[in-house]
C-alpha cells in the first residue's frame, strides 16, 4: 500500500477509521462539499498533521518523514490554481526550481503543453490565462516534476466536460508512464467513473 490511514482524527473535520490507497493506481476522492476531501489531501502531503491516529506512507509513519522532502515526493495542486512566475515557461519550471532539480528542456515543456492541452506559447503571460488554462498550467507544472504521487484537488473543475475528460486521459497516461500514483478529488462523476480505478467516498 502507498498510504495506510488508521483511526486518523483531524480537528472536528475528519475522522477516518481505516483507509488504504494503492500505489500506481488512480484513486478518486468524492463526497459532498465540506466533507473534508481537501483536508485529507493535506494530511497526505503533511501540510496537516493528524491530532490522533497514524498515517503510513510506503510502510513508514509519516510522523517521522521530513515534511519538505515528503512534499517534493507527494506534490499537491490546490483547488485554486496558483501562479509561480510571469510566463507559462517560468510556471512550468517552478516545481523543478523548488525541488532543486535540473530544469526541463524547451522540447520537454512544449510536449507537456500538448499533454495538458494548453495551446499557449511558452512566453505567454501567465496572468492573462483563464481559470481553466491556469488549471492546465498547474497540471503541466506537476507533470514536469515527475513526482511519485500527484495529489490533485479538483484539477479540472473549470473545464468543460469534453476537455476535462481529454486532459485527464492524457495527464494520467503521462503520469502513469513515469510510475506516478494519482490521488484526485473530483466533483465529476464522469471523471471518477472513467478514470478512478478506486473511488473513495468521504462523508461528513
Ligand atoms: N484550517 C481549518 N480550520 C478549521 N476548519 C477548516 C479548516 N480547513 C477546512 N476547514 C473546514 O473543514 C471542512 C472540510 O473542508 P474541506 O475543504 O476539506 O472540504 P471539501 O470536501 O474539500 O469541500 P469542497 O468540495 O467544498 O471543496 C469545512 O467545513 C471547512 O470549513
Amino acid at each position: 500500500m502507498l498510504y495506510e490511514l488508521r483511526d486518523v482524527h483531524y480537528k472536528d473535520i475528519l475522522h477516518i477509521k481505516e483507509m488504504d490507497i494503492s500505489e500506481h493506481r488512480t484513486t478518486c476522492l468524492v463526497g459532498e462539499s465540506g466533507a473534508g476531501k481537501s483536508t485529507l489531501l493535506k494530511l497526505l502531503n503533511k501540510m496537516n498533521i493528524p491530532d490522533r491516529g497514524e498515517i503510513r506512507y510506503k510502510g513508514n509513519s509519516l510522523e517521522s518523514v521530513e515534511p519538505v522532502k515528503h512534499r517534493r515526493e507527494a506534490v499537491m495542486i490546490s483547488q485554486t490554481p496558483l501562479l509561480f512566475g510571469d510566463t507559462v515557461e517560468e510556471n512550468l519550471q517552478k516545481g523543478l526550481v523548488f525541488s532543486e532539480k535540473p530544469l526541463a528542456s524547451r522540447e520537454e515543456l512544449l510536449k507537456i503543453l500538448t499533454i495538458v492541452k494548453l495551446d499557449k506559447p511558452l512566453d505567454a503571460r501567465a496572468e492573462q490565462l483563464s481559470g481553466g488554462e491556469r488549471q492546465r498550467l498547474s497540471l503541466g507544472r506537476v507533470l514536469v516534476m515527475k513526482p511519485a504521487v500527484y495529489l490533485l484537488d479538483e484539477p479540472t473543475s473549470a473545464l468543460d466536460e469534453e476537455t476535462e475528460i481529454e486532459v485527464m486521459k492524457s495527464f494520467i497516461t503521462c503520469a502513469n508512464g513515469h510510475g506516478g500514483t494519482i490521488i484526485m478529488v473530483t466533483h465529476s462523476t464522469n471523471v471518477a467513473e472513467e478514470y478512478g480505478e478506486e473511488i473513495i467516498t468521504i462523508r461528513k
